[in-house]
């Protein structure tokens, strides 16, 4: 298993490399940094007193530490699978209960109110509840409920690219959205100008806003992850109110919640109200730019290869004929679709770097010493290329046909902190991949090819 141990053990190093800082900020982010330094110093004298030394990682600058290391453009994983080769070990699994913590993001946790999402939490009761609550909604047996749900947003996607194929990505998006919403709270989404799509989608920062600072981003947050969290709830409550409510996950816990308070550590913990808007609302922030994300890599490798989607074609013709389309009964049969929906996984992990790991007490391994609070990131990018043979930038779902072939399951990270999501998106993806290439043949912009280098670095590429 890959992965990159970060550096200095100082967890806000990430946070603040992607902030511009000016004058007054500089001043401040130096002084902290030069405590910091001295702290660590006096540490490090503890462990090397012991034979014990960090672990090799490129060599740090006075103050600055490895802030400077971290590749901003470009393509990072490539950076830090070269420092894998080197640093590598087994983390994530063997030694999961120490290395499953999260960093507090202030931005986020502090100034955005966003303290409740399980994203963010550290690994303790509530996270693990959570954790349980979420596995009702979205383990591979839940997922039977869901695919009807799916299969009519798939319909509606096809109706829209039907009438702009153009908008393929905002059309990806919006039945997406819908696919989660309607899932999680019941609501039927309407195809333009829908409120709860409004809501739900205003939570993200709005950081490409000219002249916004920090403080005015943060309030900007909160009131709207408030509203994510309280208004699509509230409109179950109020559809259960008038005997209209569409059966969700909300729907049925708040009216289980007794029964299920009592069946939950004999009742010890509640499930309250807070705890339902909590764990509905994260699974629209937590799910929606990631599966949009392998949507686009779906329709990137179309485009660039085009035999592929020939091949996908055939099969969906071959099985399914020409009066029908796609469902999820058709899945076991459609097994080249499958593999394709591996491959984008694969070929190009959204979350090349997932999401960071934090230690959460200092830890030896062999003769190195890893201090409490250092973050540990999966190279999945690197993780999904390695174990796939000498082919592995090549967009080939054959791969996935062949015998005892490993599924790319460090796309969804590692741990006890992997994706809850993971079979909503692959059952996501499956039902879009195969509605898509069934009904249409994907073509590049002659004129405007893109380019791969043109991925964008960030947590989601
Ligand atoms: C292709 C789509 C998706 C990808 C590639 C993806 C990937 C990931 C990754 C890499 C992580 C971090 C895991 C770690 O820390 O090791 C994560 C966490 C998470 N994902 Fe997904 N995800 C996807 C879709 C979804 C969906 C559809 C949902 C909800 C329905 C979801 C809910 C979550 C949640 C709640 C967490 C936080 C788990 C925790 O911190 O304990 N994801 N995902």
């Amino acid at each position: 298993m890959g992965f990159k141990v970060c550096l200095n053990g100082n967890p806000n190093d990430n946070t603040l490399c992607t902030t511009k800082f000016k004058s007054l900020r500089y001043a401040y982010f130096y002084f902290f940094r030069f405590i910091i330094t001295l702290y660590e110093s006096t540490s490090l004298k503890t462990f090397t007193s012991k034979g014990l030394k960090l672990p090799p990682g490129p060599p740090r600058h006075f103050l600055t530490g490895n802030l400077r290391d971290i590749p901003l453009n470009g393509k990072p994983w490539e950076t830090y699978d070269q420092w894998k080769k080197r640093f590598a070990s087994e983390l994530f699994d063997v030694r999961g209960a120490i290395y499953s913590d999260r960093f507090q993001s202030v931005m986020a946790c502090d100034l955005g109110e966003f303290d409740w999402s399980l994203v963010f939490m550290p690994p303790n009761e509530t996270w693990r509840h959570h954790r349980a609550m979420l596995q009702q909604h979205l383990g591979k047996t839940a997922m039977v409920q869901h695919q009807i749900t799916l299969e009519k947003h798939s319909k509606t996607l096809l109706a829209l690219l039907l009438r702009k194929p153009l908008g393929f990505l905002e059309h990806s998006r919006h039945a997406i959205g819908a696919m989660i919403l309607e899932s999680t709270y019941g609501l039927s989404i309407q195809v333009e100008n829908d409120p709860n799509v409004a809501v739900v989608e205003r939570a993200y920062i709005p950081s490409w806003f000219p002249g916004t600072t920090f403080k005015q981003k943060a309030n900007e947050m909160k009131i709207h992850v408030r509203a994510l969290k309280n208004e699509p709830f509230a409109a179950v409550k109020a559809a259960l109110k008038a005997g209209s409510a569409s059966p969700s996950f909300v729907s049925s816990l708040l009216e289980s919640q007794a029964s299920i308070n009592d069946s939950f550590n004999n009742g010890e913990r509640d499930i309250d109200e807070e705890l339902i808007k909590s764990i509905s609302a994260i699974i629209y922030f937590a799910g929606i730019d990631t599966t949009e994300a392998a949507v686009q890599v779906f329709f990137l490798a179309m485009i660039l290869f085009p035999d592929i989607q020939k091949a996908a074609q055939e099969e969906l013709e071959n099985v399914i004929g020409s009066n029908s389309f796609p469902t999820f009964k058709d899945r076991a049969n459609l097994p080249y679709i499958n593999a394709l929906c591996k491959e984008v996984l694969r070929w190009h992990p959204v979350a090349p770097l997932g999401l960071p790991h934090v230690l959460k007490q200092d830890d030896v391994i062999g003769e190195y010493f890893i201090p409490k609070g250092t973050i540990i990131m999966g190279n999945s990018r690197n993780e999904t290329l390695d174990v796939y043979g000498p082919d592995v930038d090549a967009f080939n779902p054959k791969r996935f046909l062949k015998e005892g072939v490993k599924d790319p399951d460090p796309a969804f990270g590692y741990g006890r902190r992997i994706c809850p999501g993971r079979y909503m998106a692959e059952n996501i993806l499956f039902i879009i991949v195969a509605s898509v290439l069934y009904t249409f043949d994907i073509k590049p912009d002659e004129k405007n090819l893109p380019n791969l280098d043109d991925f964008v670095p960030g947590f989601i590429s």
